[in-house]
């Protein structure tokens, strides 16, 4: 995967932190970025700018995600969002990139390693189940700049325990002592790029998997792979995820 890919031209939507992560792989791998869009420049986000790309990679604000993605979608240039907190609109974007046939990838963590924890995540649940005397609970830490509490990465994480166990109906940020509401608490602290600690605990033992990224270069190279796993979707008016691309 990480060794043959075709060389593009890429919108960056989005010139933050993870946009400046981004524009390093992309550099290093060959592609070229015609189009930069930032908070001072969104009137450049136009269907005649955007052709000029192959596929954008949009990472700004919860606020700012869905209009970029319709604006995307409804040029016809494929859009790779990792954008968190914008989700509520999920089932809108997905039926303007079905009816556009355009092509859609969204992930709350690019990062392959997240990815990896995930899978890792959902077999642990799933084999909880059957053990009731384990409670769980889960928690996250981020820098100070980031907007959204909790992460999109932890919410995956909380949906994927709910699958998993029956005994938990809903998740709660902040703490709880319901038996049936899984807790999930977030602190933000100094520049850290991003800690997931999920805790399986009964009175016998501890069982805890945690990820940490040690910076921000995983979920950008995991961005670029999505959008040159994209490259030869235009027209398939599909949303894709990281299933997708890792096959698990
Ligand atoms: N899925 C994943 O793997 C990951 C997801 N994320 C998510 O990505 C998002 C961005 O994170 P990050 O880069 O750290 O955030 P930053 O705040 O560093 O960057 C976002 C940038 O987008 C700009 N912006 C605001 N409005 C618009 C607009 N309408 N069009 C274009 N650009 C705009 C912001 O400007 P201004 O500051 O002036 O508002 C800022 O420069 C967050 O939601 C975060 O949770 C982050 C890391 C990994
Ligand atoms: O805002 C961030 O920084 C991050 N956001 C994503 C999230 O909300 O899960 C992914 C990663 O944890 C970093």
């Amino acid at each position: 995967m990480y060794y043959f890919h075709l060389v593009m031209k890429i919108a960056l939507i989005g010139y933050g932190k993870m946009g400046h992560e981004i524009e390093k792989i992309l550099v290093s791998r060959g592609h070229t970025i015609p189009l930069i869009i930032d908070f001072d420049n969104t009137d450049q986000l136009t269907a005649e700018n955007l052709n000029a790309c192959d596929v954008a990679i949009e990472f700004t604000t919860p606020a700012t995600a869905y209009g970029n993605i319709v604006s995307c979608l409804e040029a016809g240039i494929p859009v790779v969002c990792g954008t968190t907190a914008w989700l509520d609109r999920l089932p809108e974007a997905t039926e303007i990139c079905q009816r556009n046939g355009g092509a859609f990838f969204y992930a709350s963590n690019y990062s392959i390693g997240v990815n990896i924890f995930f899978a890792v995540n959902r077999q642990l649940a799933r084999m909880m189940n059957r053990f009731p005397e384990y409670d769980v609970t889960l928690n996250e830490v981020h820098h100070v700049q980031k907007k959204d509490a909790p992460s999109g990465t932890a919410v995956t994480l909380a949906e994927d325990i709910l699958t998993g166990i029956d005994r938990k109906t809903s998740w709660q940020l902040g703490t709880t002592t319901d038996p049936e509401k899984l807790e999930v608490t977030a602190q933000r602290r100094s520049v850290v790029p991003g800690i997931h600690t999920v805790v399986w605990e009964s009175e016998a033992d501890t069982i805890t998997i945690d990820h940490t990224a040690k910076n921000r270069s995983g979920f950008a190279m995991g961005a670029v792979l999505a959008a040159e796993f994209l490259a030869g979707k235009r027209g398939a008016g599909k949303v894709y995820g990281m299933k997708d691309l890792l096959g698990f």
